[in-house]
């Protein structure tokens, strides 16, 4: 696995709440500009692994690294994008997005990051709303804010905690085709951890998919998703090799479940 500047390599690596094991033996490496699916059940520690990676929490054991220089804590280089849309409520859309691009950019102007916000915001289908309130905007909508958000921050690495998760199936599509289109059109491409317990979305979306087992959180397999890009959901799902792969993912998930099942 290359060490390039936008790569992720984590090792060894443990994690523990009070004394539990939550994660074990983590090893993972993320090439630059790769899109990285973490898929598993419940509990399995997704979320926990992104939060690390994200330097929300500190490992007990074991190495984290972005771009051969360890990790510590949070940093500019990493947007993250929870599953409930992290926006401040307090201020109009256009700002939550000027704000992230005052951060990318401290130089320009109110009146340039206003323009370029809304710039942003138009990508995301947005560009009419940017002087409403969060609240004032839909579910779906406020997920696509905060995605325009999190994208002008210009940060190589992108986590995304089941971003799409709590939205309904077609603005989930969109927003599934909104972020391919981004993550393909942008150079260099940002290193991309999506969380994800969906392997439909997993498939559609990753060039690799880890997929995590629960008690404690381990990796359990990868797989290369080799499906060309771009893909097309309705081809793919007439796809015999998409459904032979996701088989074979339900499977592994299935046995480690049920491995973990007998032994308790
Ligand atoms: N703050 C916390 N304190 C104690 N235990 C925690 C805390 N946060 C998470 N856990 C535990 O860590 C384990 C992994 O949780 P995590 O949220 O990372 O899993 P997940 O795979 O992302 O699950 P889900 O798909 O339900 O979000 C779970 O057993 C959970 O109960």
């Amino acid at each position: 696995m290359s060490q390039g500047r936008h790569s992720l390599l984590v090792e060894s690596l443990d994690f523990a709440y009070g004394g539990s094991a939550i994660l074990q033996g983590i090893d993972l490496a993320v090439a630059e500009g790769e899109f990285l699916a973490l898929l598993g059940p419940s509990g399995s520690g997704k979320s926990t692994l992104l939060r690390l990676i994200a330097g929300l929490e500190q490992p007990l054991a074991g190495r984290l690294a972005a771009g051969g220089k360890p990790l510590a804590g949070p940093g500019p280089d990493r947007a993250v994008v929870f599953q409930h849309y992290a926006l401040f409520p307090w201020m109009t859309v256009g700002d939550n997005v000027a704000e992230a691009i005052a951060k990318a950019h401290p130089t320009l102007s109110r009146k340039e990051r206003r323009t370029l916000a809304r710039e942003h915001l138009a990508r995301v289908g947005l560009g009419e709303v940017a002087g409403q309130h969060p609240f004032e905007l839909s579910g779906g909508m406020q997920q696509r804010a905060a995605i325009a958000r999190a994208l002008a921050l210009e940060s190589p690495f992108l986590l995304m905690d089941e971003p799409f998760g709590a939205l309904d199936p077609v603005n989930r599509a969109r927003l599934q085709d909104l972020l391919v289109d981004v993550w393909q059109g942008s150079t260099p491409r940002r290193t991309v951890v999506f969380v994800t317990h969906d392997v439909d979305e997993a498939l559609l979306l990753a060039d690799r998919v880890a997929v995590m087992g629960a008690n404690p959180g381990r990796i359990i397999r990868e797989y290369a998703v080799p499906f060309e890009r771009p893909r097309k959901r309705t081809a793919l799902f007439k796809d015999g090799a998409f459904h032979q792969l996701r088989e074979e993912i339900a499977e592994a998930l299935d046995a480690d479940t049920l491995a973990h099942l007998e032994a308790a």
